[in-house]
């Protein structure tokens, strides 16, 4: 059995939208997606490891790439183009993917 993770990180050029609360889900991989429900994680820079906030985890669903939809990139502070053009450039090919909902956890 998996154990589930207490740290999460987002590229940096992400920070700023997700300590404003603009961006609320993000999405992983399944590599990535086995985060429990009602924990609390830690959050860094993906470049270098910089500790930057604490994210509740409400909700982890599985999505398909090709069932994105303007809803999940209205989460993501991005268009529908942009957040697909993201994920592809991270996971590329992949279409069984995960959406992490978080809140943040004001400190
Ligand atoms: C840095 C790292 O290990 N992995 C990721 C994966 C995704 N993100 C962001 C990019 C998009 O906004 C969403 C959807 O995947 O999450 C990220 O910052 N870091």
């Amino acid at each position: 059995m998996q154990t589930a993770p207490t740290e999460m990180t987002f590229f940096e050029r992400f920070e700023a939208d997700i300590l404003a609360s603009k961006k609320t889900i993000t999405i992983r991989d399944e590599a990535e997606s086995h985060y429990k429900v009602g924990s609390v994680v830690d959050v860094s820079t993906y470049e270098d490891d910089r500790w930057f906030c604490q994210l509740k985890i409400l909700d982890v669903s599985p999505i398909q790439f090709s069932a994105l939809n303007d809803f999940h990139a209205e989460q993501e502070n991005m268009t529908l183009d942009e957040l697909k053009a993201v994920i592809h450039d991270i996971y590329p090919g992949i279409e069984q993917l995960y959406v992490v909902t978080y809140q943040l956890v004001e400190q």
